[in-house]
């Protein structure tokens, strides 16, 4: 892959059956059933078979166990949590020891990491310092922000230009039009949209989810280009069994759709086989980093949909993931940070170390 104008419409290998129903993004245990309140069969099942009534506890259970998200245990205490995935910031410099000859690329998530968690996600905004912090941090190594959100949307929270842009969960990608020279010349537009012949189904199943959830007060249903998110977290709970059967109605007619879900979202996407994971290969190819030993990839994140990347990064031995999480979770990430406050410390230091050292250098000279 060179840095020319690329757009690569469809680089899946197949479609992966598996994927086509409710499919946690995280392997782990299942909730199990009854672990939570009783669905009310009757009132809420009635005409519907017995599968999509299973399908729909199935849904409805993992959108109870995800609010507050995938506690990995209700008795891990954070303490011995921390110790297998000690905090970022006290970790800095083991961090920065193993940077020693190469290039750092930093990789962000959005929602969560960069904004504070709100209720409504037209709101998430990030503050003017948090701004300053990955604008400093991309003027040193290379930056993306990695989203669930459409690619428009996400840039118009973060407003930075030179950045790299992965939105959409990966499926629409983007440099910055002015990139830097990092490794090869690359000062082109990287474009990779390999869902694009999902769009018309995509638009359409955007208007019927808006139909069919119109009467649930609360819920909220998000346009993100490739992917769609059905908002709960402003629905009570007691019609998220309504709000379930309704998504689940409407993509059952769309088998090359898969559903998974995030922080109090059903995330409706394309079944093919491409996610944050698959963004960050292609990213680090983009800037001439494929096979190379020379690059240390170091991506934060806080949702189900970071740990594909999070995984990319432990199956290659290269980088580090950070989870930003206040409480105990199952990840694969390396690091924690509590929150994005603590990603802005942590990016910081990052740009204060960079400088210091050369600072040093030029001085030395
Ligand atoms: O990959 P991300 O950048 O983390 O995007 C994932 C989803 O984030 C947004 O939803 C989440 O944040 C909202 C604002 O804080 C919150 O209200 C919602 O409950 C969260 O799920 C975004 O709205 C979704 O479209 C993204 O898929």
């Amino acid at each position: 892959m060179t840095n020319q104008n690329v757009i690569i419409s469809d680089p899946r290998s197949g479609f992966d059956s598996s994927l086509l129903s409710f499919s946690p993004a995280v392997p782990g245990p299942l909730p199990q059933p009854g672990r939570f309140i009783a669905v009310p069969a009757k009132r809420s099942f009635k005409n519907i078979d017995s599968t999509d009534a299973a399908r729909i506890t199935a849904l409805l259970d993992s959108m109870r166990a995800s609010s507050p998200t995938r506690r990995s245990s209700e008795t891990e205490n954070l303490n011995s949590w921390i110790v297998h995935h000690p905090s970022a910031l006290n970790m800095f410099d083991e961090i920065i020891n193993s940077s020693k000859g190469k290039q750092i690329v930093v990789f962000l998530d959005y929602d969560g990491t960069l904004s504070p968690i709100v209720d409504d996600p037209d709101k998430a905004f990030m503050t003017s310092e948090m701004r300053e912090a990955v604008r400093n941090t991309s003027k040193y190594f290379p930056t993306a922000i990695v989203s669930g959100r459409c690619r428009a949307k996400v840039f118009n929270f973060v407003k930075l230009s030179e950045l790299y842009y992965a939105g959409s969960h990966g499926m629409d990608i983007k440099a910055p039009v002015k990139g830097r020279n990092y490794r090869k010349g690359n000062n082109q537009t990287v474009l990779c949209q390999p869902a694009r012949e999902f769009l018309p189904m995509i638009s359409e199943v955007y208007k019927s989810l808006v139909e069919k959830t119109k009467s649930i007060p609360g819920a909220k249903v998000e346009n993100n280009k490739f992917c769609l998110s059905v908002h709960f977290r402003r629905v009570e709970e007691k019609r998220w069994t309504e709000l379930a059967e309704q998504v689940k109605s409407v993509t059952k007619e769309y088998p090359t759709l898969r559903l998974t879900q995030g922080r109090k979202v059903l995330e409706i996407r394309p079944s093919i086989k491409w996610d944050k994971g698959n963004a960050l290969e292609f990213l680090l190819e983009s800037l001439g980093y494929a096979n190379s030993n020379d690059v240390l990839p170091i991506y934060i994140g806080d949702d189900r949909t970071d740990e594909d990347a999070f995984k990319v990064l432990r199956d290659r031995g290269q980088g580090f993931g950070i989870l930003v999480s206040k409480s105990p979770k199952e990840t694969n990430a390396n690091y924690s940070l509590q929150e994005p406050l603590e990603v802005m410390y942590f990016l910081n230091r990052l740009v204060e170390w960079k400088q210091s050292s050369l600072q040093q250098k030029y001085q030395k000279k």
